[in-house]
């Protein structure tokens, strides 16, 4: 068996899984882990940063990394799940943008633009194995692969009108490449989570499964479509159908930092999310 040491990680670990299959750790932090399957080359992401899944600067940066680990170690595709049994990813950390620091608030925002830019353009197949609910940037992830599968009775979508913020252009462009432009505006201008059942309806997920095992089998069989294809010939494809978001995004970097910055740093969004926030405290106890 070929063995891959990470940069980030050093010598992989050998997990044992069934008698056919061995899943193999190529890299793995406090926050994220990183298995192939070296039977059939497919990687799993699993978000690990309890109890919601928040997405920090930290969190962020390892979800970048980790695409990249699984693009260089040839991995055949990407599955992101989460290791909650009730959150896929609550979305970004209320805590990076309610009272920021500058300096920190620039990084937050930067690390958010590359990951997206990593996972909407990866080269392999991706998909999100949506364990759990996912509002915001929970779904940001989620639309950004190229298939979903959910578990019943959770909610997706795109919520940042109820917390009083503004979702950026690349945000509404994974939302529009996954759901018909009529539907997205309305559910974007409500801040309308999606139950599962809706989501499905809409398109917003493309299959509901009852348990996390059998949304990673979904994904495997979605991944499984492009076994023989060219995975050139894919990439360059998938890239055609994305390339003028993610230009969009390269070429106003530094525009889209400012805005994010005099947005939330604005007193009226502070109190916005100040006032979910405390509502959201409340609510969990
Ligand atoms: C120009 C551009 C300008 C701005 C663009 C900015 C874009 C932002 C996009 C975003 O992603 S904003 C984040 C939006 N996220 C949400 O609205 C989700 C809020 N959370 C929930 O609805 C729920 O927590 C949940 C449904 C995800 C899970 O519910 P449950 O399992 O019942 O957990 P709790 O509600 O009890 O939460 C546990 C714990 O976690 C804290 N928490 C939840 N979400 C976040 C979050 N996004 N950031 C930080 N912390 C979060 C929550 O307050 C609880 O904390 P305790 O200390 O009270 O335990």
């Amino acid at each position: 068996m070929n063995i891959i040491r990470s940069a980030r990680f050093g010598a992989s670990t050998l997990i044992p899984k069934n008698c056919w299959s061995v899943v193999r750790s190529i890299s793995s932090t406090e926050l994220t882990k990183l298995e192939v399957n070296d039977k059939t080359g497919i990687a799993v992401l699993t978000l690990n940063r309890p109890p919601v899944n928040s997405l920090n600067l930290e969190l962020l940066t390892d979800i970048r990394n980790s695409i990249k680990d699984a693009e260089s170690n040839k991995c055949r595709g990407l599955i992101l799940t989460s290791s909650s049994n009730s959150v896929f990813s609550a979305g970004l950390d209320f805590l990076e943008m309610y009272q920021p620091k500058e300096e920190r608030l620039k990084s937050f925002w930067t690390a958010l633009q590359s990951t997206w830019m990593t996972l909407y353009g990866s080269k392999i197949p991706t998909a999100a194995a949506i364990n759990g609910h996912a509002p915001a940037g929970g779904c940001l992830l989620a639309t950004s692969c190229e298939y979903r599968v959910m578990l019943p009775k959770f909610t997706i979508g795109l919520n940042e009108t109820l917390i009083g913020i503004v979702a950026p252009n690349w945000f509404m462009n994974s939302y529009l490449n996954v759901l018909p432009r009529r539907v997205a505006e309305l559910a974007l201008t409500q801040g309308k989570m999606f139950t599962t059942a809706e989501a499905q309806q809409v398109g917003l997920v493309d299959d509901v499964v009852n348990t996390k095992e059998e949304a990673i089998a979904k994904c495997e069989e979605f991944i499984g479509l492009f076994k023989k294809i060219n995975p050139y010939a894919r990439a360059l494809t998938k890239q055609q159908f994305r390339i003028n978001h993610l230009q969009e995004l390269e070429q106003n970097r530094e525009q889209d930092l400012q805005a994010f910055i005099a947005a939330i740093t604005n007193p009226s969004t502070q109190a916005a999310m100040g006032a979910y926030l405390e509502n959201l405290k409340k609510r969990s106890k």
